[in-house]
């Protein structure tokens, strides 16, 4: 039995995300929470004529989206508009992503959680400072889904140079997810040859991709379907090796650096931050290893300086979040 809940599920991502996840045989139930149109969105995607089965939640009742799920997909909360930065988000989406996680240490406390909603640097913080307050947080287990910055690199990459393939192609994406916290490390894409100039272009497209999108979409939310492909496709990586025990898949992603005790000490010197987003190794439990960094250039060592210090201020914001408000 595995069973997934997505919160958030009536929304811009997470309808195609769910009907993505839909499609998964790896998935035996989908169970959708959302504070509105959960069950039309259910009753909808439980014609769809694969083996699962589709249920919906509606307001009152995350405990039953929640219950003995074994991964917590969350898009909820809100989405940027025209000239905020995900930072802009914290205010409203802190308490959602903060209630959501008090309902998975309730309801599945040993579920993996895979978050999704912005700003994703300081959210994942919070969903690990509530598990940990209730005593049932593995650090293996949490993930913030920065799998997009990794597909428009490849993406982006091969618009400049054709003979990338971008379906085929992985790019490490390390850091945060979030402006100058997006750090491609485009030296190791195989056979590549940058310009200095296309570099530098090519790495502020990646930076700022998702403003390209807010832009575009012109006060109507950001990302929802080059989403919910990046979080079918990072979930997927996770079901697989915890359900199938595939070995061998890698993704980018933004977890807390307790989940290797052997690579913390490295990452810690290196960057003195708790979370990091790195190439991860996926398991049984979750996080097999986190990956060595990678060699980075000088450019990238200097993207990665100027990374660090925005990240550890995202990072005690979540992080104090919770542990400021457990004070009162
Ligand atoms: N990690 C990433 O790479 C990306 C993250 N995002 C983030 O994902 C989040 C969702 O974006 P969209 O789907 O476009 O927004 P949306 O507004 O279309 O959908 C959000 C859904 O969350 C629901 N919701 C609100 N409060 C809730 C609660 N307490 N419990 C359950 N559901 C609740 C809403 O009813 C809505 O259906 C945003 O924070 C956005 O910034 C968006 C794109 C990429
Ligand atoms: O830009 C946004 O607000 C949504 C997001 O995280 C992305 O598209 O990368």
């Amino acid at each position: 039995m595995v069973k997934v809940a997505v919160c958030g599920a009536a929304g811009g991502i997470g309808q195609p995300l769910s009907l993505l996840l839909k499609q998964s045989d790896l998935i035996t139930h989908l169970a959708l929470f959302d504070v509105v149109n959960a069950p039309g969105v259910a009753a909808d995607l439980s014609h769809i004529n694969t083996r699962s089965k589709v249920t919906g939640h509606g307001k009152e009742s995350m405990d039953e989206a929640l219950s003995g799920a074994h991964t917590v997909i969350i898009p909820a909360g809100v989405p940027r508009k025209p000239g905020m930065t995900r930072d802009d988000l914290f205010k409203i989406n802190a308490g959602i992503i903060r209630d959501l996680a008090e309902g998975v240490a309730k309801n599945c406390p040993g579920a993996f959680v895979l978050v999704i909603s912005n700003p994703v640097n300081s959210t994942v913080p919070i969903v690990c400072e509530v598990l940990k307050k209730h005593g049932v947080f593995n650090p293996k287990k949490v993930f913030g889904i920065s799998t997009l910055d990794v597909v428009r690199s490849s993406r982006f990459a091969s618009e400049i140079n054709p003979a990338i393939d971008p379906k085929s192609t992985r790019v490490t994406v390390i850091g945060g997810h979030s402006g100058v916290t997006i750090v491609p490390i485009l030296s190791q894409i195989p056979g590549q040859s940058f310009s200095k100039e296309q570099l530098e272009i090519l790495t502020q497209r990646i930076q700022y991709g998702g403003d390209e999108v807010v832009k575009a979409k012109d006060g109507a939310g950001s990302a929802t379907l080059s989403m919910a492909h990046a979080g079918a496709r990072f979930a997927t990586a996770v079901l697989e090796a915890a359900v199938t025990g595939k070995s061998g898949l890698v993704e980018s992603t933004y977890v807390n650096l307790a989940a290797d005790a052997d690579a913390t000490a490295a990452f810690r010197a290196r960057t003195g931050l708790d979370y990091f987003a790195q190439d991860v190794e996926f398991g049984h439990e979750g996080v097999k290893r986190i990956l060595p960094l990678p060699a980075i250039s000088v450019f990238e060592q200097a993207l990665l300086d100027e990374a660090i210090p925005e990240l550890k201020v995202n990072i005690a914001k979540g992080t104090s979040f919770i542990s400021d408000s457990a004070k009162i």
